[in-house]
């Protein structure tokens, strides 16, 4: 095994990355010690293979991961509370050098193992809650370089950002780069060898149990299994869902069909359908009826007809600025900041409704608004 002794200083490259502080140390590790740690790193980790169940269907995740980590910091994987491992000394060692070069201290390590060019990581941001608005990440990269991809999350005028990591260097995300950049990296047709990534994090509290039963609902399609939330509000949506009073429209990222949830009535397939083209279809794992998203507004006025409550649960884009589209609009849909508080209050006549409660909560990169309306006029 040989050692550089004569290695470059490390630089610290900041990227050219609007709203996003991203910095990279090329040469962090030197290549000899590379090559043992990697080596070591491949035999002695405690490798999982995830599968991500999605609407009942089971992926294997293209990639095998382990997660180590101060005790008693719970961490949220694919629905299931996960405990870190105990850290070893090889990376206790590999954190103290971490932490001293980007004077940031971290309580976990994610690792993740891609065998080959079929390995990837979706695009995602790492944004749970636990992390804080502003998370440092420190990401080591050790084995084959893969390309490294950023995307804006909203602003659809910046392009893309390829950045190939290099064995050994070290990658700093701080401040706004998950708020706004979205980043993952693809699988290649041309053959790779295997590469080791280690993301060093700070986690917050304990997140308790999940609300398993819920969370496959309302995650969109994403291969980023690891999905941590806000507990005390997914608890409080899981109520919501649970409870048999008051009908719920839940409306997930397009395409995927409205979940309405409704207090059992006989004739509650005729009366959603009321004359429509499309039949509403039995969704016996969620019990609940399966609409178009068409139907959004109009069933939403049915069940205050019926009911004169109703929740709504639908995406909510935290960062989008609330304008005269929502504050002048006639129907129910608002995904903006204001959570529907601005909503249809410039249409001349009124809200055919008011929010009684409003509920906001992250489920794993998404985050949605869950509302409570009330008739307020004959709907
Ligand atoms: O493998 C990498 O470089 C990225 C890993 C990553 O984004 C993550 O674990 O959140
Ligand atoms: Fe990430």
């Amino acid at each position: 095994m040989s050692l550089d002794l004569f290695q470059p200083e490390p630089s610290l490259d900041r990227l050219p990355l609007e709203g996003a502080d991203v910095q990279l140390i090329p040469n962090f590790l030197s290549s000899g010690e590379v090559e043992y740690i990697l080596q070591e790193l491949i035999e002695k980790t405690h490798w999982r293979a995830e599968e991500l169940v999605v609407w009942g269907k089971r992926y294997p995740q293209p990639r095998l991961v382990a997660w180590y980590g101060d005790s008693g910091r719970t961490y949220t994987y694919s629905g299931i509370a996960m405990q870190p491992l105990p850290w070893t000394h090889r990376l206790l060692e590999l954190r103290s050098r971490v932490e001293e070069a980007c004077a940031e201290s971290f309580n976990s390590v994610l690792l993740n193992y891609y065998r080959n060019e079929r390995d990837s990581i979706g695009m995602h941001s790492d944004d749970e809650p636990e992390l804080g608005p502003r998370p440092t990440i420190a990401s080591l990269s050790l084995g084959e370089q893969r390309v490294f991809t950023f995307k804006p999350r909203r602003n659809q005028t910046l392009r893309p950002v390829h950045l190939p990591l290099p064995s050994g260097s070290l990658l700093l995300m701080k401040g706004e780069t998950q708020q706004n950049w979205k980043h993952g990296i693809a699988k290649t047709t041309r053959p790779m060898g295997p590469r080791i990534n280690l993301t060093f994090r700070q986690i917050g509290l304990t997140l308790g149990q999940s609300s398993k039963d819920l969370r496959p609902l309302i995650s969109n399609v994403s291969p980023q299994a690891r999905s941590m939330h806000n507990e005390s509000s997914s608890d409080t949506l899981l109520k919501i869902w649970r409870q048999k009073e008051i009908p719920i429209i839940l409306r997930r990222a397009n395409p995927q069909p409205l979940l309405a949830k409704i207090p059992f009535a006989q004739n509650n397939f005729e009366w959603l359908r009321d004359d429509q083209r499309n039949k509403p279809e039995w969704n016996s794992q969620y019990k609940a009826w399966q609409i178009p998203q068409a139907w959004f507004e109009r069933t939403i006025r049915l069940c205050l007809r019926r009911y004169s409550k109703c929740y709504v649960i639908q995406l909510h884009r935290e960062q989008q600025v609330c304008a005269p589209a929502c504050w002048n609009a006639q129907g129910a849909d608002c995904e903006c900041s204001c959570m529907g508080e601005n909503h249809g209050t410039g249409h001349p006549g009124g809200r055919w409704y008011e929010i009684d409660e409003t509920l906001a909560v992250s489920w794993g990169v998404q985050k949605y608004a869950c509302r409570l309306f009330r008739s307020i006029s004959s709907a």
